[in-house]
């Protein structure tokens, strides 16, 4: 007989950028709503408590300096893909975003990073880049080329897989999809293609399916150490097909910073050095 497998953390280094000058004054996302208030100081509260829960995993948090007129710059994992040392940038779709890669691109110089290479293609990084251990994911659809898919094999020397986003709410592929430890992965289906579906399908037989609920509430923007899962509070569904895999749960609240269309994931980039 088996049982639930016994799943072992492994330890993390991660990214991120205070939200201090968090807004929603522009749309380029269907969450993004200009009209709703935001309150930076709610999203400062809501990122420390990510961060310090990251922390109290053992893991490590380095963080880069926000900068005032950049309010997504909060999300660090849209501006690097960060794969044994090497370091691919980013290149936004969006104008509003495009002057946040430079500032990360000079974050990973001044730290010791020398294998940096900007992308020629729009490539919004670990938004649309997800690490199994064994194979690249890449999303597009709505942000990332799929020119860059062949970029991205080309700088990290991984071997990629293209898979086409489909709806206009889960436009990242981090929005659909996330890794919980080598090789196993959880998502949405009905985020993607019917091809793309079929491809998920076939390399990942024992992924854990997550329902329209967890998707709605950003709940595949989670962020996995291999034991350890950090989601939002409201993906209790997704919570439950955790537990009996063998995960271990913990919710946060990112209420506020899901007004940009982000969660934990978005506010998190992995340095995988
Ligand atoms: C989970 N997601 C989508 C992310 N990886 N990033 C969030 C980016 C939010 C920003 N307002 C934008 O629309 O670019």
């Amino acid at each position: 007989m088996t049982g639930t497998p016994r799943r072992e953390p492994t330890p993390r280094r991660y990214l991120m950028c205070e939200p201090t000058y968090f807004t929603v004054e522009y749309s380029i996302n269907p969450w993004m709503n200009p009209d709703e208030p935001v309150s930076a100081e709610l999203a400062v509260k809501q990122w420390t408590e990510l961060a310090d829960t990251y922390r109290r995993f053992g893991h490590r948090v380095d963080t880069i300096r926000p900068v005032p007129g950049l309010p997504d710059m909060v999300f660090a994992a849209n501006s690097g893909t960060v794969v044994d040392g090497r370091v691919l940038g980013a290149r936004f779709r969006n104008p509003q975003r495009t002057a946040e890669a430079d500032h990360y691109r000079r974050w990973f110089l001044d730290h010791g990073y020398r294998d940096v290479v900007m992308p020629t293609a729009v490539n919004e990084a670990e938004g649309d880049f997800a690490w199994t251990g064994r194979l690249l994911l890449a999303g597009s659809g709505f942000r990332t080329d799929p020119g860059a898919h062949a970029e991205a094999q080309e700088v990290l020397g991984v071997p990629v897989v293209s898979l086409q986003l489909v709806d206009p709410r889960f436009y990242h592929l981090d929005t659909a999809l996330f890794v919980l430890s080598d090789d196993h992965i959880a998502y949405y289906p009905e985020a993607f293609s019917p091809g793309s579906q079929r491809v998920l399908a076939r390399l990942f037989p024992d992924a854990i399916i997550a329902n329209a609920a967890d998707a709605e509430c950003l709940g595949l923007n989670g962020v996995s150490d291999g034991r350890n899962v950090v989601l939002p509070m409201e993906a209790t569904h997704l919570a439950e097909r955790l537990v009996h895999a063998g995960y271990e749960p913990t919710f946060v609240d990112i209420s506020e910073l899901r007004k940009s269309g982000g969660g934990p994931k978005c506010c998190t980039m992995e340095l995988r050095d």
